[in-house]
Parts: structure tokens; sequence; C-alpha cells
């Protein structure tokens, strides 16, 4: 039952940059509008999300001279849990800072959380995004979904090792990258443009945010060869089983979106 003292519960968005030019790609567009499996890579990415029943909603940022994004995912038009907004920025940092200023405009509470995914990362599957707001939901911080690192590390001076660095306690940050909606505004507006990830800015606050175990598969498509392999790991995917997301999605539905 809803106390009468507190507010409804802090519901759940997702927020996906989709402004980059994705210069390392080597692609002919920018890379989120590549076609893989027969759709655009940022379809496939915010399929996933639309699969996940504890999202009120999906934030797509494009450039603010976007023609692409219409025409490359048509079902988001017909679709009252995908929200775009023409807010990108110069930079990741600047364009999630514009989300953010979104979601508040369109009714979403300081206390809420914000799920920001890479559209690059079209390999997401629902089951991982639940299991980031289960890890998460009753953190004071927030956390991302993370890779521990497998590989000895060099560090390259002039194309030769340098050094050998400790791998040890190392992780490779990946998407979503969950936090309050409040608590990270404040964060990248301390940190301004300069931070790759959400979580880069709140632990310049002080803060440590939660990792997450994610999945090597879920890795974010930046250089030309990454296309092929992301295609052929599309193509031979199992559906994922909805029924594994149910219990997530009661809490949403009470809600909706605001
Ligand atoms: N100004 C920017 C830069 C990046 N992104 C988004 O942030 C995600 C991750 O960034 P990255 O892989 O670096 O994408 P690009 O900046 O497009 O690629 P590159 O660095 O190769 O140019 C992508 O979904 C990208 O569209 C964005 O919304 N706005
Ligand atoms: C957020 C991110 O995907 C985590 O690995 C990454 O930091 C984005 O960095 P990029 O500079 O935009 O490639």
């Amino acid at each position: 039952m809803t106390s009468l003292t507190h507010g409804p519960a802090p519901r759940c968005y997702a927020l996906v940059p989709c402004a980059g030019t994705g210069s390392r790609s080597g692609a002919d567009r920018p890379k989120q509008y590549v076609p893989l499996a027969g759709r655009a890579l940022v379809a496939h990415t915010l399929d996933a999300l639309a699969r996940v029943p504890r999202l009120s909603a999906t934030l797509v940022v494009l450039a603010p001279d976007d023609e692409l994004f219409d025409a490359a995912v048509p079902q988001a038009a017909g679709d009252a849990r995908v929200w775009t907004a023409r807010r990108g920025g110069a930079t990741r940092a600047a364009t999630v800072a514009a989300g953010l200023e979104e979601l508040l405009a369109r009714g979403a509470a300081p206390d809420d959380w914000v799920l920001v995914h890479d559209a690059a990362r079209c390999l997401i599957r629902p089951e991982w995004v639940l299991s980031l707001i289960e890890a998460c939901e009753a953190d004071e911080v927030g956390g991302l979904l993370a890779l521990p690192v497998a590989d000895t590390l060099k560090q390259e001076e002039q194309g030769r090792v340098a050094a050998t660095i400790d791998r040890q306690a190392k992780w490779a940050a990946q998407t979503p990258q969950m936090f309050r909606i409040g608590l990270l505004r404040r964060a990248l507006a301390a940190t301004g443009e300069g931070v790759t990830d959400e979580a880069s800015a709140v632990e310049a606050l002080g803060l440590r945010p939660r990792l997450v175990p994610g999945a090597l598969e879920n890795f974010k498509l930046t250089w030309p060869a990454d296309f092929g392999l992301a295609e052929r790991l599309l193509q031979t995917m199992a559906p994922a089983s909805d029924s594994s997301l149910a219990r997530g999605a009661a809490v949403a539905t009470a809600g909706g979106a605001r």
C-alpha cells in the first residue's frame, strides 16, 4: 500500500545517447544507423530495452540535425514508451546531460533512476538490464554493468610495451549505468564534458558506484571489425525468455510513465 507520507516509488527510465558520429567505425554513416541483420544497429538496442518491463520509458537523445532515426526505427513513432529529443551535444557527457533535462521536463523526478545505455551496445539483453536494476535499486549510489579484465594489460609507448599493468581488481566499464537522475545531473554539472562514462562523474563526487557483472557479448561497437561480429551474434541469438522479466513488470505497471 502507498504510504500517505512518502511519494510514489522511484521509477526507472532508460536514456540512450545516440548523437555520436562513430568516427572510429569506418562506416559511411553514424554507426548507430549501420544495418545489422536487417535492421539499424540502434533498432536492436531499443528492441532489447523495450522488453524490460521495469522501464517506464526510454529517451533516445539524437543529434539536433539527425535525419536518419525516424526511417531507421519506424516503430518508435507509434510506441508511447519511446521518447526522442534532438538535444545531443558535442560529447557523450553533454548528450547525457541534455537527456537528463529532457527527462525532468517530461515529468521524471530527481529521485527516479536513469539507466544510461549506449546506442552502440546493441547486444544488450533484457535480463542483464534487469540484473543491474535488481542489484542497484536498494543501493545508496547506483552502479554499472562491467566485466573483470581477463587479459594481461600492457602500457604502450611508440608501438612497444613500456610496462605490464597489474590487472588485479580492474574492470572494464559497460552500460547501462544506473543512477538517480538528480545525483547524475549534479555529478555531470560538476565534472563537465571530460568524462567518458556516468560512473566517472559520480566517482568525482567521492562516491563509489556498485560493479555488477555484465557479459562479454555486451560490447560497444567501435571498430570496423566489430560490425561483422555483432551481426553474427545477432543472427544466432536465442530469443530472450520474457518470463524471466515478469517479476519486474508489476512495479512498472503500477506506476506507468509520468
Ligand atoms: N557527442 C556524442 C558522442 C557519443 N554519443 C553516443 O555515445 C555512445 C558511445 O560513444 P562512442 O562509442 O564513443 O560513439 P561515437 O562518439 O559515435 O564514436 P567515436 O568515438 O568512434 O566517434 C554512442 O551510442 C554514441 O552515439 C552521443 O550520444 N553524443
Ligand atoms: C560508457 C562507455 O561505453 C563505458 O565503456 C564508454 O566509456 C564510452 O566511451 P567512448 O569514449 O564514448 O567510447
